[in-house]
C-alpha cells in the first residue's frame, strides 16, 4: 500500500507522494499523468489540488530529501514555498528532525519547525532563494528593459507598475489599490501571460498586492500551471522583497512582514546578506487527509479503491483564519 497526504499551506492544496516508500519510483510521464488526474477537480480526489509534491532521495550532499513540484497541468515548477513547508513538516515527523536541508530543482534550502500559529496549526519556516532579477532568469523579453523594478509596462497593463523577480520560479508583481486588486485585471493579465505571448514565453506567476500598512500586505496570485490560487508562497515572498525595493518606507529588512491572502496569512522576512537577497517564509503546514492505495493503482491513476481518512486539522485552521482581520471581499476559494 502507498500512503498519500492531502496538505495545504494557506489553503494552497497539494498531495504529497513519498517515492522513497515505493517499490520503484514513477517515471516522469507517470508522474505527469498522475498529477493531472488526481489534481483535477472532476477526475481527481477531494476536489483536486494545485499540484503534487514529490519526495525523492536527496541529490546533493547534506540534504535530507528532494522535493519536486508538479503543477496541476503536469508542468514542473522549480520551487513552491507553501508546498515546501508541508514537505518540511512531513520529513520532520518522519525523521524526527526540526531543522534540515531539502533539495529543490536549483538549490538545497534550509527549513525548520517554528512555533504553532494556533492550537493544532503547526508552522514551518522555509528559505526562499536564489533570487534573480535579470531577464534571462525569468525569462522575459520584448519589454525594452533588462530587469523590471517598478516600471510602467503598458504592453502588460496600462497604468500599473510592474516588478519581476525569480525566486527562482518566475514572478511578476504589481502594487495597487483595493478596487484594482478586487477587480478582473488579475485574471486578464494572468491568463494572457500564461498563454502563448511574446513577453513571458515560459509563463509567469502574477501577484497583485495591496499595501495595508507598514510591514503588512494583502496578496492575490494567478499561478502559472494552475490559475487562480488561494495563496502562493514564493509569490508572497517575492512580493515582500518587491515591497522592500520599491516602497522602502513601508517595509524593513530582517523584520517580519504579515502577508494576508485569500487562504489565510503567512509571515515573511527579507534578508540581505553577502550581496544577495533571500526570504524566509513562515506559515502553516496543515495535513487534512491521509490516503492509501495500491502501488499499481497509483501508476495507472485508478482511484476507485482509495481509502481516505480525514484529520481534525482543517477545523483548527479555519478557526485560526476566522480570527484574522478581514481586509477586503476576496474570501477563500476552496
Ligand atoms: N504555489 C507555489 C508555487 C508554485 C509555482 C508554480 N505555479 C510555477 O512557478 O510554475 C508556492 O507556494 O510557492
Amino acid at each position: 500500500m502507498v500512503n498519500l497526504l492531502k496538505v495545504h499551506g494557506s489553503q494552497n492544496h497539494f498531495f504529497i507522494l513519498d517515492q522513497t516508500e515505493l517499490e520503484s519510483p514513477l517515471t516522469d510521464n507517470e508522474l505527469k499523468s498522475f498529477t493531472k488526474k488526481i489534481s483535477d477537480p472532476k477526475t481527481g480526489l477531494l476536489n483536486g489540488t494545485d499540484g503534487v509534491l514529490v519526495i525523492n532521495k536527496p541529490v546533493r550532499e547534506h540534504a535530507l530529501a528532494q522535493m519536486r513540484v508538479i503543477n496541476a497541468d503536469g508542468s514542473e515548477a522549480s520551487m513552491c514555498g507553501n508546498g515546501l513547508r508541508t514537505v518540511a513538516r512531513y520529513l520532520s515527523e518522519k525523521y524526527h528532525k526540526t531543522s534540515f536541508l531539502v533539495d529543490t530543482m536549483n538549490a538545497s534550502l534550509r527549513v525548520r519547525k517554528d512555533k504553532d500559529f494556533a492550537p493544532n496549526v503547526p508552522a514551518f519556516a522555509v528559505e526562499i532563494s536564489p533570487v534573480r532579477f535579470n531577464k534571462e532568469a525569468l525569462p522575459f523579453d520584448n519589454l525594452g528593459y533588462d530587469r523590471l523594478i517598478d516600471n510602467y509596462i503598458p504592453e502588460i497593463y496600462p497604468g500599473l507598475r510592474f516588478t519581476s523577480i525569480a525566486v527562482p520560479n518566475p514572478h511578476l508583481i504589481s502594487f495597487m489599490n483595493q478596487k484594482q486588486i478586487t477587480g478582473p485585471i488579475l485574471g486578464t493579465v494572468g491568463k494572457r501571460l500564461n498563454d502563448k505571448n511574446p513577453y513571458f514565453t515560459d509563463g509567469v506567476n502574477v501577484n497583485f498586492a495591496q499595501i495595508l500598512d507598514k510591514n503588512k500586505l494583502f496578496v492575490r496570485t494567478y499561478e502559472r500551471g494552475v490559475g487562480f490560487t488561494n495563496a502562493c508562497g514564493t509569490g508572497m515572498s517575492a512580493t515582500s522583497l518587491a515591497l522592500v525595493l520599491t516602497h522602502p518606507e513601508m517595509a524593513d529588512l530582517d523584520t517580519p512582514i504579515s502577508v494576508y491572502n485569500p487562504g489565510g496569512m503567512v509571515k515573511t522576512v527579507v534578508h540581505y546578506e553577502e550581496s544577495q537577497y533571500w526570504i524566509e517564509l513562515i506559515g502553516n503546514a496543515t495535513f487534512t487527509h491521509h490516503l492509501s492505495l495500491d502501488e499499481a493503482d497509483l501508476r495507472t491513476g485508478t482511484f476507485e479503491h482509495v481509502k481516505i481518512t480525514e484529520t481534525n486539522e482543517q477545523t483548527a485552521y479555519e478557526k485560526f483564519v476566522d480570527q484574522l482581520p478581514k481586509f477586503n471581499d476576496i474570501t477563500t476559494l476552496a
